[in-house]
Formats: structure tokens, sequence, C-alpha cells
């Protein structure tokens, strides 16, 4: 995770456009691959952490499998970071807590998309939906999370740094995850070829 904050930092100092955005691979049903992007809104040495709807297409493969991975594509800095690992839900608490720092549009259409990734009739029914939760939620303190919105965090046990250099002799450092003892993980480090 250290490597990772440096190179993380530096692509955000870099001014790239949504450097938090990161391809997600999952499993569905029979082993079929299921790749989107969604945002990092958090990591440290427990994972990465991201935001969706636990009723979504991605939502439902992780409760029948929870093998993830995922990419950082930084082109611009000609780098990329892939991690593989096993995706775990959020608390309540930590779910909660991310849900209430969201702008006000987009705690309404949470709950406008309650089921994520299902057809809808067509656009007109959405902005119904979101017409309707935005009357239920006038005035109150503070709008609840749906329940079946929140979080996972990706626990990694393999993370991947490549740099591109010339000539296609690019740097690949690839970090595994020997032991977990206590808060203290051992991780072995190898060069990858090109
Ligand atoms: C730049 C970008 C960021 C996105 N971030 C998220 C996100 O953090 N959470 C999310 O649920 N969907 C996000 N989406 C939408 C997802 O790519 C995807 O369409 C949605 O989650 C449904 O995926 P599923 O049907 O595979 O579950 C993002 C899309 C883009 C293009
Ligand atoms: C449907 C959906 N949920 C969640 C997110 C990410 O969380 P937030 O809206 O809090 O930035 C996105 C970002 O594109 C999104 O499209």
């Amino acid at each position: 995770m250290d490597q990772f904050h440096v190179w993380f930092t530096q692509a955000r100092g870099e001014g790239l456009a949504e450097p938090n955005a990161m391809a997600l691979a999952t499993v569905e049903p029979r082993g079929v691959p299921r790749v989107r992007i969604v945002l990092l809104k958090g990591y440290d040495r427990a994972g990465f952490r991201f935001f969706t709807n636990y009723r979504s297409r991605k939502g439902r493969a992780l409760l029948e499998n929870p093998n993830v991975s995922v990419v950082f594509p930084w082109h611009p800095i000609r780098r990329q970071v892939s991690v593989s690992g096993r995706a775990e839900r959020l608390s309540e608490e930590e779910n909660d807590a991310y849900f209430r720092t969201r702008p006000h549009g987009s705690q309404v259409g949470a709950w406008a998309s309650e089921y994520q990734s299902s057809p809808v009739r067509d656009r007109a029914e959405l902005e119904e939906r979101f017409g309707q939760y935005e009357r239920t939620w006038t005035g109150a303190a503070e709008i609840p999370r749906p329940e079946y919105w929140g979080g996972y965090r990706i626990l990694p046990s393999e993370v991947e740094f490549w740099q591109g250099r010339a000539d296609r002799m690019h740097d690949r450092f690839r970090y595994r995850l020997r032991s977990e003892e206590g808060s203290g993980q051992l991780w072995d480090i190898e060069r990858l070829s090109p």
C-alpha cells in the first residue's frame, strides 16, 4: 500500500482526469468475466474501497464469487497498477459515513435507481422516480442511505506496478501477499519480464 500511495499521489499530482477511476472485473455465474469502471473512494492497509448498489449486476456477482481484479489505467504517465484479491462488504457505519458526504442529487439518485443494472421503461420513468424521491425527502434533515446502497473493500493478495519504458522493456514489479500477522503484512516482491 505504501508503493500504491506513492504512485497514486503522483498520478493525482500529474493532473490526470479521474486517476481514481479503476476497471473492476468480477466473475459472473459459470465463470464469465465482466468489467466496468468504478471510482476508488479510499484506501489504507486493509484495502481499496469503492461504492455501488448491492443489487447491481456486480453486487449479485460478488455474492456468488468475491474474487475481483482491478486495473488503474494511467496512460498519460505510462503506468498501470493491477490488483487481484477479494471483495467484502463495508460495515453499515462505513456506508452511512460515506453516503452522508455525497451531494444531495447523488443521494436522491441512489433512491431513484433501486435496481441498478435492471431494465427500465424509459428516461421518463427514471426522472419520475427521481422527482418522487425529491418530494419524499423535502424538508428532511438528511436523506437516509438506502439499505441496498453501499461499498466494498478489496483485500489485495497481489498488486503489480507497471512502468512503460523504451523498446517495450518495461519495468514490472509484482507484490504477492505471503502472510498476515496482526496488522503486519509480509509481501514477496519480484521483478517480472516485460
Ligand atoms: C468514470 C466512471 C466512474 C464510475 N463510477 C462508479 C462507481 O463508483 N460506482 C458505481 O456503482 N458505478 C460507477 N460507474 C458506472 C459503472 O461503470 C457501471 O455502469 C455500473 O456500476 C453498473 O455496473 P454493473 O451492471 O456491472 O453492476 C462509473 C462509470 C464511469 C464511466
Ligand atoms: C452510479 C454511481 N454510483 C456511485 C458512483 C461513485 O460514487 P459518488 O457518486 O459518490 O462519486 C458513481 C460515479 O460515476 C456512479 O456513477
